[in-house]
């Protein structure tokens, strides 16, 4: 490819290639036939609210790190690949658990199978987000180099899946269409890679100016979207320019281990990109315990009163009549919600369940205590007494 001179005649050639070259790597990533697929005793139990994993390349400070950010010691060291396997510790931040992955440090070739590259890519995919450790002395190009590697095993960081509606069909050939104009992409480009996989029926539609790269993606089907934060450690080596210009790129978090500079500023940058949402039980009559929330996301199952009744258990939501919230999810307070209403963070709840009578369907509101006109009157002058 990098021999091929880009113009448009060479365009159709380029991304057969590209689609050739996808193909390969998922065949790459299969896992050999008789394995389990697992990644060598690398996976660690996931425990707590989320996950996020420290990548980077060797002697960049991850360990440190997580040494300082949980108190788990994970050796550190002045020469490379002093971390040889996953090692995990627990954030504790803002009333959640969330689990800090330490890995070995990754090199250029990681994802053909380099050192141990291949594992350590598993394991970041199976976390929430990534946080990219950098060293803030070294060079930009980096950041490139391990994004590439990350690219080549189907995780895309920062990034939104592409716009553009696949469905493959039994019969009726393939049918393009988009809803703009595109400059990257036309509809023998289309149907060229599409035949490189052997497609032939097939449903696409356009609904961005979407690249080849974009429409491989889609048609691989396997790509996983996750949110990175680039940390760049070891501040205290560079002047104040130098990270001043890191610290204002988009995504990007300075921090300095030795000095142990700007953690609170990492840690709050994690909690938002996490979009975890904390909700807090209010039992009739009683203050909520604000030490022990209900952890919702959106990626792990979602944020509806509905699974915040089915997180605390399996077979509430039959008995579930409504339920109040309190927080900024409500437009007055308390709000009376069904199931399908979606909280956020730090919203408080209480469950109404109904009453017996009323599960036969009769006898709706027969108990004072249970109309919702009257609670709504009362929790309005007092919200937190009922
Ligand atoms: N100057 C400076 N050195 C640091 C900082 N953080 C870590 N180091 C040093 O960098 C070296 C490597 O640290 P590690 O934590 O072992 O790095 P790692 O990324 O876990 O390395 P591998 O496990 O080998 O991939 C050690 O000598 C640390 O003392 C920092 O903020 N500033
Ligand atoms: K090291
Ligand atoms: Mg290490």
């Amino acid at each position: 490819m990098a021999r091929t001179q880009k113009n448009k005649a060479t365009e159709y050639h380029l991304g057969q290639l590209k689609a050739k070259i996808a193909k390969l790597r998922t065949q790459l990533l299969e896992p050999p036939k008789g394995s389990s697929g697992a990644g060598d005793g690398f996976e660690v139990t996931k425990f707590g609210h989320g996950r996020v994993a420290l990548i980077g390349f060797p002697s960049v400070g991850k360990s440190t790190l997580l040494t300082m950010l949980t108190g788990t010691h994970s050796e550190a060291a002045s020469y490379e690949f002093t971390t040889l396997t996953c090692i995990p510790g627990i954030i504790h931040y803002n009333d959640t658990k969330i689990q800090l992955l330490d890995l070995p440090g990754i090199i250029e070739g990681a994802s053909e199978g380099k050192g141990r590259g291949r594992q350590v890519i598993a394991v970041s995919k199976s976390s929430d987000i990534v946080l990219m450790v950098l060293d803030a002395s070294k060079s930009e190009g980096h950041r490139q180099i391990l994004t590439k590697e990350l690219e080549a095993v189907g995780l895309r960081l920062n990034k939104k899946p592409p716009r553009i509606y696949f469905k493959k069909k039994k019969t009726g050939g393939i049918s393009f269409n988009s809803t703009l104009t595109l400059t990257h992409v036309d509809e023998k480009l289309c149907y060229q890679i599409l035949h490189e996989y052997k497609i032939h029926n097939a449903e696409i539609l356009f609904r961005e100016d979407a690249t080849v790269d974009d429409l491989i993606d889609v048609i691989e089907g396997n790509r996983k979207y996750m949110k990175c934060i680039y940390v760049y450690n070891k501040i205290d080596v560079i002047g104040i320019d130098d990270v001043d210009k890191l610290a204002r790129q988009p995504n990007s978090v300075v921090i300095s281990c030795n000095l142990k500079l700007n953690f609170d500023r990492l840690l709050a940058k994690m909690w938002e990109e996490m979009g975890l949402v904390r909700v807090y039980t209010k039992p009739q009559g009683q203050q909520p315990d604000f030490t022990d929330p209900v952890v919702l996301s959106t990626d792990r199952g979602g944020c509806m009163v509905e699974d915040f009744c089915n997180h605390i258990h399996r077979n509430l939501i039959k008995d579930v009549k409504y339920v109040l919230v309190w927080g900024t999810s409500a437009r007055h307070h308390p709000q009376h919600c069904g199931l399908g209403h979606a909280l956020h963070d730090e919203d408080m709840v209480q469950i109404v369940k109904r009453k017996e009578k009323e599960e036969g369907g009769r006898g709706r509101f027969k108990s004072h205590s249970t109309d919702p006109a009257r609670i709504s009157d009362r929790e309005k002058k007092a919200p937190l007494k009922t």
